[in-house]
């Protein structure tokens, strides 16, 4: 039983807004248990409390208090089976790179290895199966390796919609096009994040990079890894293209981004908006089926109400680890339109990580 063992991991960028989520996540986690902690080198050196800006909702958890902050430096976290990354993307590149060639493993949240075609970029309510790629990530690193990997999670805004929109292909088939509107919460930016003066009584409709990332890494979690006489590689959503686009923007909500979503299928006629609801909440994950202790029970809760989902209401719902979709219904220039709500700092970035590491523990890509 794993719940018996103690498996222990660190936290990088422990003091910034998602370092934070992920020690108030695993403070209470059935078998992972907190070691060790790294930051800059403002924060080294000092316990904690002293380190952190703690923004959280409930008080700094007593298993860290007496830990002290390290730099990030793999000899500091030799002993962690997992490292949980949430570096500031000016210096995750290097950093994880270099925890990687010293055997450990990590689950980053940063943009940097997304794109890296040896690198999974894992929603682990849809794609766990690009676990797959770790074997040739480790054997083609220069010199191989034997344990260390990195798997990414996604953007926030991709996290939330490439959800149902996994769910919609398992039932229905392939979809042809999407255009996606979001609505996001200031918190996406970390802290402090944008200035009060510009986000009070205003909405910014711009968030640099955003609209490439939701474009790109949606096509690379809806394809598949696919094996060439032992070569793997990821096929992009290619046998049927998707065309995606999407439009982001900046609102005064704390935590959690909204997505206002329409989309096409392949198949004719299409799904009707009631075949669409049943299919998003059978919708279930292999994370669950694992017995993952983070993944939600219900994947996709689907609202009836016509004024949900809504962040200030939905947004903690099953500890913010799946998603809200509401306002199924017919869409006169492509097929159907929904509302997908999700929690930018819960699903949408800690509990990913986490429960991505639940899974290559389950399928033992880690050996605890
Ligand atoms: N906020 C969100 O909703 C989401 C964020 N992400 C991604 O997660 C990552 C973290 O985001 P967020 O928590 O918002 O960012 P923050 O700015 O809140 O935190 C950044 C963290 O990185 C550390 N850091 C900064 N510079 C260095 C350095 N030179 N060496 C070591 N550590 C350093 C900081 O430590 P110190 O306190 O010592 O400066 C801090 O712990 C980013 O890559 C972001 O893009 C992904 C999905 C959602
Ligand atoms: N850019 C997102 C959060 C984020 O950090 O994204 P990424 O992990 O792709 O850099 C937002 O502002 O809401």
């Amino acid at each position: 039983m794993l719940e018996d063992r103690q498996v222990k991991v660190g936290v990088l960028g422990a003091t910034g807004t998602v370092g934070q989520r992920f020690i108030t996540l695993l403070s209470v986690h059935p078998y992972f248990v907190i070691h060790a902690l790294g930051a800059s080198q403002r924060s080294a050196g000092k316990s904690y409390p002293n380190a952190v800006n703690w923004k959280q909702t409930v008080p700094i958890p007593a298993s860290v208090r007496d830990i002290t902050v390290q730099e990030c430096r793999p000899e500091f976290f030799s002993e962690c089976s997992v490292v949980f990354s949430g570096l500031d993307s000016e210096v995750a590149g290097d950093i994880e790179a270099t925890f990687r060639a010293a055997e450990l493993v990590v689950f980053s949240n940063s943009k940097n290895f997304r794109r890296d075609p040896m690198v999974p970029l894992i929603v682990p309510l849809v794609n766990p199966s690009h676990l797959a790629m770790i074997p040739q990530q480790r054997a083609l690193h220069s010199p191989p390796l034997k344990k260390g990997f990195i798997v990414t999670n996604a953007n926030c805004s991709t996290t939330g919609v490439v959800i149902p929109l996994a769910a919609l292909e398992k039932s229905f088939g392939p979809i042809e096009s999407c255009m996606i509107t979001t609505m996001q919460a200031i918190s996406g930016a970390g802290y402090p994040g944008v200035p009060s003066l510009d986000i009070f009584d205003n909405v910014v409709p711009y968030i640099s990079g955003e609209e490439e990332k939701i474009e790109w890494e949606t096509l690379k979690i809806l394809g598949e890894v696919v094996d060439d006489e032992g070569t793997k590689s990821f096929d992009m959503h290619s046998r049927h293209p998707l065309r995606i686009s999407a439009s982001c923007n900046r609102v005064p909500v704390i935590e959690g981004h909204t997505e206002c979503v329409s989309v096409r299928f392949h198949r004719r006629p299409p799904p009707s908006p009631q075949q669409v609801r049943e299919a998003l909440t059978a919708y279930t994950s292999a994370a669950v089926a694992l017995g993952c202790p983070s993944a939600p029970h219900q994947t996709i809760y689907v609202h009836e109400e016509p004024d949900r989902p809504q962040p200030r209401l939905d947004r903690d719902f099953q500890k913010g680890a799946g998603v809200s979709v509401g306002r199924v219904r017919q869409c006169r220039v492509l097929d159907i339109k929904f509302v997908v709500l999700s929690n930018n700092v819960c699903i949408g970035a800690a509990t990913s990580s986490i429960i991505n590491a639940e899974v290559a523990i389950a399928r033992r890509v880690i050996e605890v």
